[in-house]
């Protein structure tokens, strides 16, 4: 999600002070991935949820499964014992109906003809309820079964099966029993007594412990007129209950047997996984429950594993996005600053005003912009095909190899010297340059390349040029004038002193060139005055200077004389040269004019410049004063010159 501010309104008003003003914009890209983040959570949640709940049916499908088979099993186990009662009870009552009230069932006991392990108490009942044997030693014939519901029941002919009374307190044992009853039936077919044998009710529900129920289980067995004959819930044992409630006695209404889940309102609130089934052969149903949460147990841990993966995963999930949307943010910044960096130099190299180039450290150039290539008339590829080095003469090669090593030594400098050299235009024309050299380095300090800044200084070189000319040169004949004149005889004078040679200095001044001037005009005057200039240069050697020190002025320095005597003789050849005519201007006018020339030698005459100036300028004031046209020495000791 990004902030823009939002267009110029064209009134050339900002939005109003304090209200907002940037509005929120998201960015596909942003709404992409929170899309695909959302997405992938809810998918990852739906996959958890349902494998949660695959795993609970299968937990409650296992459950059921196992409970039915335990039902089986249960079933099977009361099936024998009422097996049992009913081959007890028959053989009794065929003891009975042939040893009559004399039949004595400790006996049958003792002589391991009944198994006592198996009921409590076997007793045979005389057709008016009163106990006639019993295996209990507590029975009397005083107790009468008279009033029992099983008693009831065989006084009225029937079936002649076992009959299972509901759980009764016993009047012998004084204990909860479940009756198990034969009738004795006459030869003629009328009542002749009842065989009844007790079973503690707990023993049905034994089988608790082995079917391993564990602490909530349920082991239930109940009449199918609507009585709970013996049930265990945990340590909880109950007899005699009504049934009718029961979920899965209603059940069995519809289905012989079955399993559910039920949610155990009916009796202690325990939600359980059930499985019933009615028996065969018996008016009994049995059912085996297990504590739906125990049996979710292991699922339950699961699920809390899986929640846990999945809110980790979600958390990683968001935590990604938030990055992903994060680090886009930061690459988009980045993109801007260097789109923007890209703009700034492409702005500043293109539209520079000075000549920037980049080179390779070993000279080679990558690229210039517009103003060196204008500069030296190359186009970019014809720069990219050259060294900085072909670029300028062969003499500044090796200062510029020298200017960018010394940059390479120092790449971190932060400025670099400025040097004024030369570059060859493609033309062959000189461009003088001031340039200045910067390293570019990498992250590992290395030198990438360097950058040239170039300043074309052409103009101000050659103006520089001209004034450091005009400021040393006659600006009429060209020659150099006194202060330059000043400064090449203290040279001369220098080496003469280290040598110990001679130098000599003659001081000329025309003589009536005023009269040239008023007759034939100022212009004709300087033309003179070029030609003599041009004379009086033609006279000296390349190492002498001739000079103009303004009017009909000039002056010579003489550099490694000889002899004194020299000086006389280039004096003699300077007035000789003036003597003769000029041929002036177009109509060649000509005009005579003559020179006076005075002279001094270092050392003879003095050894400072100026006192030798002034020696001689008097000496050419001799020769003026001598008739013009004449030469003559400084005053001094004329005789003893070498
Ligand atoms: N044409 C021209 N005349 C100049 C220039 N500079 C000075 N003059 C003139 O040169 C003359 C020099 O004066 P002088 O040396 O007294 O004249 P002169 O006739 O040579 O006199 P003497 O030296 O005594 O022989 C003056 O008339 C100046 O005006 C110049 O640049 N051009």
């Amino acid at each position: 999600m990004t902030f823009t501010r939002p267009p110029d309104r064209g009134d050339g008003k900002s939005p109003p002070a304090g209200g907002p003003s940037y509005r929120c914009r998201i960015r596909p890209l942003n709404a992409a991935i929170a899309a695909a983040c959302l997405l992938a959570v809810a998918a990852l949640w739906l996959i958890t949820l349902q494998r949660i709940a695959f795993e609970r049916d299968q937990a409650v499908a296992a459950a059921m499964k196992s409970n039915s088979n335990l039902a089986i099993a249960f079933e099977q186990q009361v099936f024998r014992t009422l097996k049992a009662a009913e081959q007890v009870a028959v053989f009794v009552r065929d003891r009975y109906l042939q040893q009559g009230p004399a039949v004595d069932l400790r006996k049958l006991i003792d002589q391991q003809l009944i198994r006592d392990s198996l009921f409590s108490i076997v007793s045979v009942v005389s057709e008016d309820g009163s106990i006639l044997s019993s295996t209990s030693r507590q029975a009397s014939s005083a107790i009468s079964y008279a009033d029992r519901e099983f008693f009831v029941a065989h006084r009225t002919p029937g079936t002649d099966t076992l009959y299972i009374s509901q759980p009764v307190l016993g009047r012998v044992s004084n204990l909860w029993q479940i009756p198990m009853s034969l009738r004795i039936s006459r030869p003629d077919g009328s009542f002749g007594g009842v065989v009844v044998m007790s079973v503690p009710p707990t023993d049905f529900t034994d089988f608790y412990l082995q079917a391993d129920l564990g602490q909530q289980g349920l082991l239930e067995l109940s009449s199918l007129d609507g009585r709970v004959l013996s049930r265990k819930t945990g340590s909880r044992n109950e007899f005699g209950l009504g049934a009718a409630s029961l979920a899965w006695f209603q059940h069995r209404q519809a289905r012989p047997e079955g399993k559910f889940v039920d949610d155990g309102k009916a009796i202690d609130g325990v939600a359980r996984i059930v499985s019933y089934r009615t028996m065969a052969g018996y008016p009994l149903m049995v059912t085996v429950g297990t504590a739906y949460e125990d049996e979710l147990a292991p699922t339950r841990q699961r699920e809390s594993s899986y929640l846990l993966m999945a809110s980790g995963a979600t958390l990683a999930l968001l935590m990604l996005a938030c990055l992903l949307i994060l680090m886009l943010a930061r690459q988009r910044t980045a993109v801007s600053a260097v789109r923007a960096s890209e703009a700034l130099f492409r702005a500043t190299f293109h539209q520079a005003a000075m000549g920037i180039a980049h080179i390779a450290t070993d000279g080679r150039i990558i690229g210039a912009n517009e103003k060196f290539c204008l500069m030296l008339g190359y186009g970019q590829d014809e720069l990219r095909a050259r060294t900085i080095f072909e670029l300028g003469d062969r003499h500044e090669e090796e200062r510029v190899r020298q200017q960018i090593l010394q940059r390479l030594s120092t790449p971190l400098a932060p400025s670099s010297p400025e040097i004024e050299k030369t570059y060859r235009r493609k033309d062959g024309s000189i461009l003088w340059v001031c340039e200045a050299l910067s390293a570019v380095t990498g992250a590992d300090g290395q030198t990438r390349f360097l950058v040239a800044v170039t300043q074309d200084i052409t103009a101000r070189k050659a103006l520089e040029e001209r004034l450091s000319h005009a400021a040393l040169h006659d600006p009429l004949t060209g020659l150099p004038n006194r202060l330059m004149f000043m400064d090449r005889f203290d040279q001369v004078l220098e080496s003469a002193r280290r040598h110990g040679g001679l130098a000599g200095i003659l001081y000329i001044d025309l003589d009536g060139f005023k009269e040239i001037n008023d007759k034939l005009g100022h212009a004709t005057g300087d033309q003179l005055l070029c030609e003599v200039g041009r004379r009086l240069q033609s006279c000296v050697r390349a190492e002498d200077t001739a000079a103009r020190f303004g009017g009909d002025e000039f002056g010579v320095v003489l550099a490694s004389l000889g002899r004194a005597a020299d000086c006389e003789a280039v004096a003699w050849k300077i007035i000789d040269a003036m003597a003769a005519p000029f041929g002036l201007g177009a109509d060649s006018t000509v005009i005579r004019v003559s020179a006076s020339v005075g002279a001094a030698v270092y050392p003879v005459h003095g050894a400072e410049a100026a006192i030798l100036l002034n020696l001689a300028d008097t000496a050419m004031y001799a020769a003026k004063n001598a008739g013009r046209n004449q030469f003559s020495w400084a005053p001094g000791s004329l005789p003893a010159l070498p």
